[in-house]
């Protein structure tokens, strides 16, 4: 077998990559140490030596048939990489969720490592698997982990046991969990309210985004997965954007389009169509929908991010942000 495809997550101090079969060393001398292997469910101790070979091949069959991902967490110390520890979503059986595990080095620790490569692999599974929700537990005796769960915004989820090889036997652990407004945040950060002092004190700040349904020869609709790094990354979305200052939302879809698909429409092809008023955490989103069937160009996912010409009548099994439900069902009535 060979390391699965799978290009490596980086973030400012660490890569996330596919384990390779020479880690298989450096992984046993880092987990066979009681420390870290008395807080792993699915590790004996002492580990075997072997069972690091069939462990790092196990996670290559699990990547490549989509199931999980399991990565090495490697640093560099003196210009050399070093294999620190490993970080590793789960799917579910129905698929809509992921269960988060992760073990560092006691060398590396205290240095914030596991939240960093945790929440890097949370962001990333969100923004390209289907799933709604990150699960993960802690040993209720290990107050570090249930801190590093809570540092990348998974909430407390109750209680409940589970078996531990390394502890022979079941161990209370605390339960945790979040979703995309957990982890990659409310869709926007709440820009400062114009007028403050004459709002009150709870007033959410009211965005304007404007949106399309840009409708092909065929009545499909054009939806666009919000990419990573964006909150709310994973969900499908009508085309559009912000309305900047001193900009029409006619104007400012316009310009949107342009950036986003590389096509030009003129105001007098955008139809007002609808609009949804939804409040988000922190904002109340405002967005008018508009109607487009006439553009120039063809539509190219300009920042890389995934397009979906979907039917009406499908539009339901698309993700979408909690703000876009009423739309759809109009939509579908109105196509
Ligand atoms: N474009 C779009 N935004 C939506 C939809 N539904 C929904 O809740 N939103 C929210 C998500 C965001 O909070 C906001 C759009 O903001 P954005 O951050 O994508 O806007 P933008 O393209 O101007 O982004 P940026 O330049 O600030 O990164 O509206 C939708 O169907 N389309």
């Amino acid at each position: 077998m060979t390391p699965p495809d799978f290009a490596p997550l980086r973030t400012e101090r660490l890569v996330l990559r596919p384990l390779r079969a020479e880690d298989a060393a450096a992984l046993h001398r880092l987990v066979n140490d009681w420390e870290v292997a008395k807080t792993l469910a699915r590790v004996p101790f002492p580990y075997p030596r072997d069972l690091a070979d069939t462990w790092i091949a196990s996670t290559w069959a699990q990547i490549a048939a989509g199931e999980a991902w399991h990565l090495a967490i490697v640093g560099e110390e003196n210009g050399e990489e070093v294999l620190v520890g490993c970080v590793g979503l789960t799917l579910s059986r129905d698929r809509s969720a992921a269960e988060l595990g992760y073990w560092v080095g006691r060398r590396f620790w205290g240095h914030g490592v596991a939240p960093e490569a945790a929440a890097r692999l949370c962001r990333w599974a969100l923004a390209h698997l289907d799933i709604a929700t990150i699960r993960a537990s802690a040993l209720k005796d290990n107050p570090r982990s249930q801190a590093v769960l809570r540092r990348i915004g998974l909430r407390p989820a109750g209680e409940g046991r589970r078996t531990f090889l390394s502890r022979g036997g079941p161990m209370p652990v605390l339960l945790f969990e979040g979703g995309r407004e957990a982890i990659t945040g409310d869709p926007v950060p709440a820009p400062p309210p114009a007028e403050t002092a004459a709002a009150p004190a709870d007033a959410k700040p009211v965005l304007l985004v404007a949106a399309v349904a840009l409708v092909d020869a065929d009545g499909r609709v054009l939806l666009a997965r919000r990419p990573e790094g964006k909150p709310l990354a994973g969900l499908w979305e009508f085309p559009g954007g912000k309305v900047q200052p001193g900009e029409t939302p006619e104007a400012a879809l316009i310009r949107e389009l342009k950036e986003e698909l590389d096509i030009d429409v003129s105001a007098a092809c955008l139809a007002p169509f609808t609009f949804a008023s939804h409040g988000y955490e922190r904002f109340h989103l405002l967005m008018p929908l508009y109607l487009c069937r006439r553009w120039n160009g063809a539509v190219r996912a300009v920042e890389g991010q995934a397009l979906a010409w979907v039917r009406p009548q499908k539009l339901g099994a698309y993700a979408m942000p909690p703000a876009d439900k009423p739309l759809v069902a109009m939509l579908r009535d109105f196509l």
